[in-house]
């Protein structure tokens, strides 16, 4: 093993153009790790806390980098203990999350690197399993990514019958250029949002038909089953004092929205949907889980933002048979890998995902490979998305 001697943290650009934290680790051997921070636009209310990236890095380097210098870089645990020793509180409020998992990604390829073995194989160990994640794609998407689209956030498409992920990740691509023809046949403009999704300004039934016909015509051509899925990040639409969801001028109860949701996931033969119901609401979920739990995947996100405590208040409630694994919204990978565990240990799929603020950092698709992930979630075109997607395809083969 081999011991950090420096930790440099810096600003760089995210893919919206704002400052987010990189982190650079050296080790003793002269191994060396580079990790940046994502950031979320749809946060969830429990989320650890992100602080604006020059206070973060300020922070970190007065209380962390000191404690971090001669830890075995690969102990990831100790690692990620170092931080959450220097950071004091529950949420990283006194560093920052953007700086803690920054380092902690920057640590583990470190220690990949002295190791000379790729960033999964140090992660998920020599018996990890040999599966590949589904990507799932956001082909069109509005809420808090795009304004003036659909009202539900993400339409995911699923390529769950692709033989290999190298073919998967150029199905959800087809897709995503299927929906431009079919919004052009519709004579339908459409811009982009963070994510690189179309943010066409259409109603939410109009987008689940434009996905529907995208993914039909793709299905035709490459001969494997390609299903859709949705984020539909419950707790931007729904209102606190209203006590509904809010669709423009349209209102919902939660029995409505747990009514509408079944319906979707019937007419539409759903993958997987992501938050269909507020970050509060542990029972509406349970309640949607009983009814087409055997048939989709439902996924807690901002229900459980990767946080251990929140997920067994999950499992007890029967809410949810899936969680979206962030490592930026718990602040370590050692939480992240607690996340996974618990979820595997109860039956829960997990899904890797990117934040609609990204970078080229790669770390997600190896994390995706190292615990065996079902999905990975992280976009479909744009070149922070494609980094982490080719980064698959180079895994898949052999050549990181
Ligand atoms: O809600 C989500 O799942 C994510 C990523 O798609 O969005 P954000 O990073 O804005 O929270
Ligand atoms: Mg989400």
């Amino acid at each position: 093993m081999t011991r950090i001697t420096s930790v440099s943290l810096r600003r760089v650009l995210d893919s919206r153009g704002n400052p987010t934290v990189e982190a650079d680790v050296l080790t003793e051997s002269g191994g060396f790790g580079r990790g940046a921070a994502p950031s979320g636009a749809s946060t969830g209310e429990y989320e650890a806390i992100e602080l604006p990236a020059s206070e973060s890095i300020a922070k970190a380097r007065e209380h962390a980098v000191p404690r971090l210098e001669g830890v075995y870089a690969g102990d990831q645990r100790a690692v990620d203990n170092a931080l959450r020793g220097a950071d004091g509180t529950d949420d990283f409020s006194a560093i920052g999350a953007n700086s803690a998992v920054a380092i902690s990604m920057a640590a583990a390829k470190a220690a990949a690197d002295v190791l000379g073995a790729p960033l999964y194989q140090h992660l998920g160990g020599a018996f990890r399993g040999e599966n590949f994640p589904i990507p799932l794609g956001n082909v069109v998407g509005g809420g808090e990514h795009a304004k003036e689209a659909t009202h539900i956030q993400e339409f995911l498409a699923a390529p769950v019958g692709a033989p290999s992920v190298s073919e998967a990740v150029f199905a959800n691509a087809a897709v995503h250029a299927a929906v431009a023809d079919v919004l052009d046949e519709r004579g339908v403009p459409a811009a982009k949002g963070d994510e690189g999704a179309w943010a066409p300004p259409i109603s939410d039934a109009d987008a689940f038909e434009v996905v529907d016909e995208a993914v039909d015509r793709v299905e035709d051509e490459v001969g494997f089953e390609i299903r859709f899925g949705l984020d539909m990040a419950a707790a931007e639409l729904y209102d606190d004092d209203a006590e509904a969801y809010v669709y423009g001028d349209e209102t919902k109860s939660a029995d409505e929205q747990i009514e509408y949701v079944a319906g979707l996931v019937d007419e539409y033969d759903l993958a997987y949907v992501e938050d269909p119901l507020d970050e509060n609401d542990y029972e509406a979920f349970a309640e949607l889980t009983d009814r087409v739990g055997d048939r989709t995947l439902i996924c807690g996100d901002d229900l459980f933002v990767t946080n251990v405590e929140r997920l067994q208040d999950g499992i007890d409630a029967g809410a949810a048979n899936s969680i979206l694994i962030k490592p930026n919204q718990i602040g370590t990978l050692s939480d992240a890998f607690d996340a996974v565990e618990l979820a595997a240990r109860n039956g829960y799929e997990t899904v890797i995902s990117h934040r609609s603020g990204e970078t080229e950092d790669t770390t997600i698709a190896h994390l995706a490979v190292a615990t065996d992930a079902g999905y990975i979630k992280t976009g479909t075109v744009g070149g922070e998305r494609t980094a982490k997607l080719n980064e698959l395809v180079r895994i898949a083969d052999d050549a990181v």
